[in-house]
């Protein structure tokens, strides 16, 4: 039988697309040595997780993923579709708490990856990071008027107290730490011919320095956020993580936020997030069969 073109299958598309975010989870996780997050050598600031766990958590995303990309497929953005993908992302967190036990591996990510799975699969080939980006944003601007917690959840909190924007201003404005800050951090360290691993760390070190994560300031105020801030700064300043005083740096501020019981894993989700619109840049935009995507 002779193959559709993937962007023609809605179906065969929206399985290719929840599995690049997958795997985008499992790459970020797999970074080592982020500061103070879980990846393969440590748990970082968070005693509840450890690297199979966030792997679990992943892969059992994947069906939401593939839903609220089937549901998004060729749509456009509207009150409806918002809604929709609302529900889809709430019972991805139901599943990701029964498969972690109730545990919090990846509500920012289900949010971030979700609003972006569905903005590819909106878009078609063809499009740039940017524009998913911002049919994504474009989507979050919608009201959740069915969402059950929004008084109560810890962001909101953090929002009202310290006055920021959170995730949910980050996906409204169009994700700009993962479109203007990670991914040219990422593919200008390519371009130098940086290996992989550092070109990464460097983009989630980028992230850090810029962010208001809601993570750090609701475990560890702002003393936490400044820590995170300044530190990747100084990593920066250093050269980045391929030298071997940013190297040093990357471990002072990793040490420095254990300290303080803080982590960035709102960064670690943006981180997440631009590897996903990587990959999609790589492997499917184009509307060519993925080459390598396999079942995770
Ligand atoms: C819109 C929601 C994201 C809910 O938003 P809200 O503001 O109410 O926030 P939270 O429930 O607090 O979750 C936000 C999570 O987003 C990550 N994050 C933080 N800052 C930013 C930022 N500036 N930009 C982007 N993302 C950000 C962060 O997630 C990570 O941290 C979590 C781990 O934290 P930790 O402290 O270890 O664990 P906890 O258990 O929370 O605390 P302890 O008890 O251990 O101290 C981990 O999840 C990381 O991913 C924030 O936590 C969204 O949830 C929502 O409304 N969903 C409804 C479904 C929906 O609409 N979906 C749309 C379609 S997909
Ligand atoms: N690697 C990680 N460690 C801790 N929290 C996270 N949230 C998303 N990714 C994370």
């Amino acid at each position: 039988m002779e193959r559709q073109p993937l962007w023609n299958d809605a179906a065969e598309c929206s399985e290719q697309i929840a599995d690049l975010a997958v795997r985008a989870l499992i790459e970020e996780a797999r970074l080592t040595p982020k500061p103070a997050l879980v990846d393969q050598h440590s748990s970082g600031a968070h005693t509840d997780m450890d690297f199979e766990l966030m792997c679990r958590s992943a892969q059992v995303l994947r069906g939401t993923f593939a839903r609220i990309a089937l549901t998004a497929f060729r749509q456009k953005p509207s009150q409806v579709l918002r809604e929709q993908l609302a529900a889809i992302g709430r019972d991805g967190e139901k599943v990701m708490l029964t498969a972690t036990g109730g545990i919090n591996t990846h509500r920012g990510a289900i949010w971030a990856l979700g609003l972006l799975t569905a903005g590819a699969a909106m878009s078609g080939p063809g499009a740039s990071a940017r524009q998913i980006a911002a049919l994504a944003g474009e989507i979050a601007r919608y009201p959740d008027r069915f969402s059950p917690a929004k008084r109560t959840s810890k962001g909101f909190r953090v929002r009202q107290r310290y006055g920021v924007p959170g995730a949910i201003g980050e996906a409204r404005q169009g994700f700009p730490h993962v479109v203007e800050i990670a991914l040219p951090v990422l593919w200008a360290a390519r371009s130098r011919g940086i290996p992989e691993t550092f070109a990464r760390l460097d983009a989630l070190v980028a992230i850090i320095a810029h962010l208001d994560d809601t993570c750090l300031l609701h475990r560890g105020g702002t003393e936490a956020l400044m820590t995170a801030k300044c530190g990747a700064r100084a990593v920066i300043a250093a050269g980045g993580t391929s030298t071997r005083a940013g190297w040093d740096a990357l471990h002072r501020l990793d040490r420095e936020l254990v300290a303080r019981n803080a982590s960035p894993g709102g960064s670690a989700d943006l981180l997440a997030a631009a590897l996903f619109l990587d990959s999609l840049d790589l492997e499917i935009k184009h509307d060519r069969t993925p080459a390598g995507v396999t079942r995770l």
